[in-house]
């Protein structure tokens, strides 16, 4: 299996090399030359198989050589051996025809542990063999950054510094970064956005010198592994309400593109899902261009669900490289005009695009609604990312086909939006019961690519 960039001028490389790298080094995201595919009787075998069997399953054929079955299998068991329900990814019923798939009985509250716990797996085994160390640097609106901490946590071979938008995401987000007391972890709280943490993110990849001496890779979903891990879980929910016999639709909370990607890749993988439908915060860049308005950016605006503030959706590129029958030139083209603030995408692309996405936005208020009247209906406590999921659902629901809406973080991650509007004040789990008694460590740094450069140079351990 070779992996390829988006932007076409970038060498070829395997799993282990794609996952190691990040950022291709023209500036484009790494994709697989070919998607391979499950027979209807591959996806039929799943039903009532581990979620780490169906793991194995799905992923090895992304995975040529890099890991042997064995161990790939161990890294998929570690994983995922510390996740606080025996489901891993358990379905709960809210109506007839509607599902939640509850991804945030992870370590760190979030979906992002699925994919997060097994990389820090897979990078400890490869870095392990090959003799090496290196620097992981993230941008994260909350979550991301918090997954990455807890999975590469005092492992030898890795530093990992993380950049967060100072003042943008809510405080367990922030003490989850923050607290952590092993020196291989740094949270650093920039001045700015979302954007422009993912932005400086991507500028270190392109500055080769710096790239080049502080190995540096990146745990985003840049990162192919990242991407790869959430397909599974598109597959395990599918099975539980009839695929491959039945076709399945999904919702699921949009920012940066990487979670719905993953379930187009499980379509492509010949899974049978109908809809796939992005659903955006008032951040709606998304929505607006999948209705055909063009991709234009904005100014962000903070809302209750931060983790989806988010304009330059960068996962969008992969989308868009499929949308325009895999043309490097054209998306090339495309990411140079998202630089002076955005583009059109031709008729011909947009017709792909729509071919396998719908889309919805929820306002504040409709979020907040969204969480008060599930509690009511069903006692599910849903946190702000999961209600703007719910409430688009409902809008695109089609009778006969289940509709499976992604939970992505637990509410306890945003007590003070969930408060306003249910009345609850969510608990956080035992284990993390005195985060707001533990010490936080952060430096507050500027927007600026030089500083992050020379504060990143001076921590790493030589
Ligand atoms: C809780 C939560 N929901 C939804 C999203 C959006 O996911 P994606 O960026 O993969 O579109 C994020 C951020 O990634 C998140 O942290
Ligand atoms: N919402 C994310 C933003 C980064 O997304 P990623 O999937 O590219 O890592 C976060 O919580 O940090």
């Amino acid at each position: 299996m070779k992996y390829i960039s988006t932007r076409g001028k970038a060498p070829e490389l395997t799993f282990e090399d794609t996952m190691l790298t990040g950022l291709a080094r023209d500036g484009g995201l790494y994709v697989p030359s070919e998607i391979p595919t499950l027979s209807q009787a591959d996806i039929a075998a799943m039903e009532g198989q581990s979620y780490e069997e169906i793991a194995f399953r799905v992923m090895r054929p992304f995975v040529g050589d890099t890991f042997s079955d064995a161990e790939f299998r161990g890294c998929i068991d570690r994983a995922y051996a510390g996740f606080g329900h025996t489901a891993r990814a358990p379905l709960v019923q809210l109506d007839q025809g509607h599902f939640l798939l509850e991804l945030f009985h992870g370590p760190t509250l979030a979906f992002k542990d699925f994919a997060m716990q097994l990389i820090g797996q897979l990078f400890q085994t490869a870095l392990t063999r090959r003799g090496e160390r290196v620097t992981i640097v993230g941008a994260t609106s909350g979550d991301t950054g918090s997954a990455a901490i807890e999975a590469f946590r005092g492992l030898d071979n890795v530093d990992v510094f993380v950049l967060y938008p100072h003042g943008r995401i809510s405080e367990v987000q922030r003490r989850q970064m923050t607290t952590p007391t092993e020196s291989n972890v740094h949270a650093l709280a920039v001045d700015g956005d979302f954007d422009d943490c993912q932005a400086r993110l991507k500028d270190m990849f392109n500055d080769f010198e710096f790239r080049d001496a502080v190995k540096l890779a990146g745990v985003n979903s840049i990162n192919w592994g990242r991407v790869l891990a959430q397909v599974v879980y598109y597959f395990s929910s599918a099975v539980s309400v009839g695929a491959p016999h039945r076709k399945v639709s999904f919702t699921v909370p949009t920012g940066n593109f990487g979670d719905i990607f993953a379930g187009y890749i499980a379509k492509r993988m010949g899974l049978p899902i109908d809809r796939l439908v992005v659903a955006t915060n008032q951040n709606d860049i998304l929505d607006r261009c999948l209705k055909g308005q063009g991709y234009h950016k904005g100014d962000t605006v903070p809302s209750i669900s931060p983790s989806m503030d988010i304009q330059v959706s960068s996962n969008f590129e992969r989308a868009l490289f499929d949308a325009y029958g895999r043309d490097s030139t054209a998306v090339a083209q495309l990411m140079d005009e998202l630089k002076d603030g955005g583009f059109d995408v031709s008729q011909g692309a947009m017709e792909t695009l729509q071919e396998h996405y719908d889309s919805g936005r929820a306002s504040e208020a409709e979020t907040e609604a969204t969480i008060a009247t599930t509690l009511k209906n069903t006692t599910e406590l849903l946190c702000p990312h999961s209600a703007v999921g719910v409430k688009v659902a409902g809008d695109h629901r089609i009778t006969g086909t289940p509709m499976i809406t992604l939970a992505t973080a637990h509410p306890a991650k945003f007590p003070d939006a969930v408060k306003k509007a249910s009345g609850i004040h969510p608990p956080l789990p035992p284990r993390m019961e005195d985060l707001y008694e533990r010490a936080e460590r952060v430096t507050r740094v500027a927007n600026d690519l030089a500083a992050l450069k020379d504060h990143i140079k001076g921590h790493i351990a030589q």
